[in-house]
Order: C-alpha cells, then sequence, then structure tokens
C-alpha cells in the first residue's frame, strides 16, 4: 500500500478535515485511556506547524443519529489542549451555520474540535448530502482514525469524492506496520491468535495461513481445536458448530507447510471464577467438569521458543482469561516472549494491548494498533474503505 500522506502535499493555510479516533473510554466523563488521543497529536502538531487550520472530526459512542449529552466531546476538546498545550475550541455540531462561521474565523495553525459525528444519521449511513457539507468546510481530507477505517462512514470515506484525500501519520504509521507484515514479512514470521471464539477469527486465521511459518493458537478458541483432534475438554468454553472448520483449518495449515502450535497443557478451574479451585494438566487429562482458562507452562515454553526466533511476529487474542490474576500468566508469558523477541513485534489491537500492558512490555513492542476491528479486518485481508478512498501515490 502505497497512499500520499499529509508530507506529500502543500498544508500551508488550507483548512484540513482531519478525521481522528477519539473513541476512548470514558466513565463519568473522565477519560480513562488517553492512547487514541495521544496517538494523533503528531499528525496534529504536524498540521499546525505546516500552518494549516486543523478541524477535527471524530466519532464517540453509538448514540444512533441522536444528540446524547454524555456523547459529547467536550472531555476529548479539553484534554486535547493539555496535550497540545493551546485551546482547542469544541464546537457544539459538526455541520450548520456556526461551524462554517467558525471555520471561516481560522487562523493558520488553529485547532478546533467538530462535536460527534455520530450524532447525525447520514455518518453511518455514508450520506454523500452529509459528506458534502463535511467536505464543504475544508480543502482537504486527512483520515488519521485507524481504528474506523474498516468502517465506510461519511467522515471516514463519503467525504474523500469530494476533496483531495491524503493520510495522517498515525495512518500511516499503522499501514506500513501491519500491511508491511503481511505484505512482506522478515521471516520466521510468526502470528499469535487468541481470544474467546474461533467464529470471530476465522477469516483472520485462515488468511493469515497464506502468510505465516507459524501459527501459534491460545485462548477460549484452542479447545475447539483440541475437541476436533479427539481430546476431551470438560466443560470448557468450545463451539460444537466449529469442529468441522477447525479440522478444515488444521487440515489446511499442513497442506501449506505451516507450523501450527496448540496447547500441551492447560490450566484448568472448576469454575469459571477468580478464587475457583485450578491445576495445571496435560490436554489429554482434563477433568469432565473442569475448563480450560489459561495454556499451560510447558506451552508457554514451546510458544516462547517459535516466538523469540522470530523475525516477525503479529498477536491478536489473549491466551487465556487475562482478566482474572488467576488465569493471567499464559498471556503474560506470551507477551514477555514477544519483549525477548528482536524482531518486528506488532500487537493487533483489541484485548491484546491491555494484556502487554498488563505485562508491562508495552514500550517495547515494535507496534501497538489502536484499532481492535480495524486491525483484525486489517488481518483479514480486507481493503478497509477509510485507506481504500485515500490517494496513491502516482
Ligand atoms: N480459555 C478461555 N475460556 C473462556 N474465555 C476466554 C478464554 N481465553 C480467553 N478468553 C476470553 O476471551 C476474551 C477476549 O476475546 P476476544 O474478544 O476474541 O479477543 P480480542 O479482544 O483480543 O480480539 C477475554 O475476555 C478473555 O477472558
Ligand atoms: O473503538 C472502536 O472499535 P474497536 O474497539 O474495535 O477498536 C472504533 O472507534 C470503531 O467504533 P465502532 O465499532 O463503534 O464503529
Amino acid at each position: 500500500m502505497n497512499k500520499k500522506s499529509i508530507r506529500d502535499v502543500e498544508l500551508a493555510g488550507k483548512r484540513v478535515f482531519c478525521r481522528v479516533d477519539f473513541n476512548v473510554p470514558m466513565q463519568d466523563g473522565k477519560i480513562t485511556d488517553d492512547t487514541r488521543i495521544r496517538a494523533a497529536v503528531p499528525t496534529i502538531r504536524f498540521l499546525m506547524e505546516k500552518g494549516a487550520k486543523v478541524i477535527l472530526a471524530s466519532h464517540f459512542g453509538r448514540p444512533k443519529g441522536q444528540v446524547v449529552e454524555e456523547m459529547r466531546l467536550t472531555p476529548v476538546a479539553s484534554h486535547l489542549s493539555s496535550l497540545l498545550d493551546k485551546e482547542v475550541r469544541k464546537l457544539d455540531d459538526s455541520i450548520g451555520a456556526d461551524v462554517e462561521a467558525a471555520v471561516g474565523r481560522m487562523e493558520n495553525g488553529d485547532v478546533i474540535l467538530l462535536e460527534n459525528v455520530r450524532f447525525h444519521a447520514g455518518e453511518e449511513k455514508n450520506d454523500p448530502e452529509l459528506a458534502k457539507r463535511f467536505a464543504a468546510l475544508a480543502d482537504l481530507f486527512v483520515n488519521d482514525a485507524f481504528g474506523a477505517a474498516h468502517r465506510a462512514h461519511a467522515s471516514t470515506a463519503g467525504i474523500a469524492q469530494y476533496i483531495p484525500a491524503v493520510a495522517g501519520l498515525l495512518m500511516e504509521k499503522e499501514i506500513r506496520f501491519l500491511g508491511g507484515a503481511l505484505s512482506k514479512p522478515e521471516r520466521p514470521f510468526t502470528a499469535i491468535v487468541g481470544g474467546a471464539k474461533v467464529k470471530d477469527k476465522i477469516a483472520v486465521i485462515e488468511n493469515l495461513l497464506t502468510k505465516v511459518d507459524h501459527l501459534i493458537i491460545g485462548g477460549g478458541m484452542a479447545n475447539t481445536f483440541l475437541k476436533a483432534q479427539g481430546y476431551g475438554i470438560g466443560a470448557s468454553l468450545c463451539e460444537d458448530d466449529k469442529l468441522d472448520l477447525a479440522r478444515s483449518l488444521m487440515e489446511q495449515a499442513k497442506e501449506r507447510g505451516v507450523e501450527l502450535l496448540m496447547p500441551v497443557d492447560v490450566v484448568v478451574a472448576d469454575r469459571f471464577a477468580a478464587d475457583a479451585e485450578k491445576k495445571v494438566v496435560s490436554i489429554d487429562a482434563i477433568p469432565d467438569g473442569w475448563m480450560a482458562l489459561d495454556i499451560g507452562p510447558k506451552t508457554v515454553e514451546q510458544y516462547r521458543s517459535v516466538i523469540v526466533e522470530s523475525k516477525t511476529v503479529v498477536w491478536n487474542g489473549p491466551m487465556g482469561v487475562f482478566e482474572m490474576d488467576a488465569f493471567a500468566e499464559g498471556t503474560i508469558g506470551v507477551a514477555k516472549a514477544m519483549e525477548a523477541c528482536a524482531g518486528t513485534t506488532i500487537i493487533g489491537g483489541g484485548d491484546s494491548v491491555a494484556a502487554v500492558e498488563k505485562a508491562g512490555v508495552a514500550e517495547q513492542m515494535t507496534h501497538i494498533s489502536t484499532g481492535g476491528g480495524a486491525s483484525l479486518e486489517f488481518m483479514e485481508g480486507k481493503e478497509l474503505p477509510g485507506v481504500a478512498v485515500l490517494a496513491d501515490h502516482e
């Protein structure tokens, strides 16, 4: 993917509609994790320093086309002001006469934040009329919202029909690392896929099987693979309707010469609770009525030896119920193996980000994606609408 970015275009004096993903976790009006806001700062600063008029737009939550007071971007604007050390005015709408007037008064280097674009029903419908109104505010569309790039909405895709569109620095970085890993990885290339369900990751596994040397499976989804191989898995989470699919994926791996790594031991618990009784057992000895909630220490060792020898590793989904400390060791073990890997290490969003943070190794990763759903779709090999609309280099 060879997309133009803000580094390739003239910005001085230009009005820039910059779509960001400020859909951050918030509790009682307080931002509990500002990663996505901080991730957009390099782009915003770049635009300011080049003398652009920066019109920021984002969604927040799922207000379904209505104004929802708790979903206003007011707390985000004040946090961004402190990160930029410059006042960021937040407008009360994202279109309309007041917005046009405020944009008209902007000086070069100014930053304003429009109100939650999902307050208009046309946003999620990718309504051309709304897209045109966004476009009319600006000379250039910059998409820096990787986390929303899998959505074909008016402010992520539709707007690009009417004004030139380029990537912001965060978008560029996400494409460089995720795209680079998938299109020309340094080998050996290992993918680690975990999380609750096979169902959610079928397309990811199928696409990764065409690219990787090693595929490591963990988390709840491993149970379905184990059962498909004939192991008794007790009361573990399992998708009985996906057993044939699991067998077919194992067959595909064999045909392609991909080494598929499955748990050899697991931590089982007598119930789904942080204080459950637990023990480590080999996968052929899961007691009836017990459930596998984490990979075991032998499995961690095997996974680790493959991970540390890899030149590229992509990870999505925890190895167990890592939210409970009692079942977090497998996930933390894999995170530490990623830390010990000298190659390129990429975390594909979602819960895995929380996992590397919990393990205290986030700083050592080469790239942590800001998109959960977006990075999954990227790993499925899909072209993301918010990326597709960006101008290509000639
Ligand atoms: N063995 C298991 N049994 C039940 N749930 C599990 C197991 N392993 C992992 N999980 C759960 O899977 C969830 C994450 O799954 P998922 O949403 O697919 O991952 P991600 O958000 O990384 O894409 C976590 O809440 C975790 O507790
Ligand atoms: O937080 C988001 O999704 P994610 O948790 O899958 O990364 C994005 O902002 C997209 O939001 P949406 O799933 O409401 O379109």
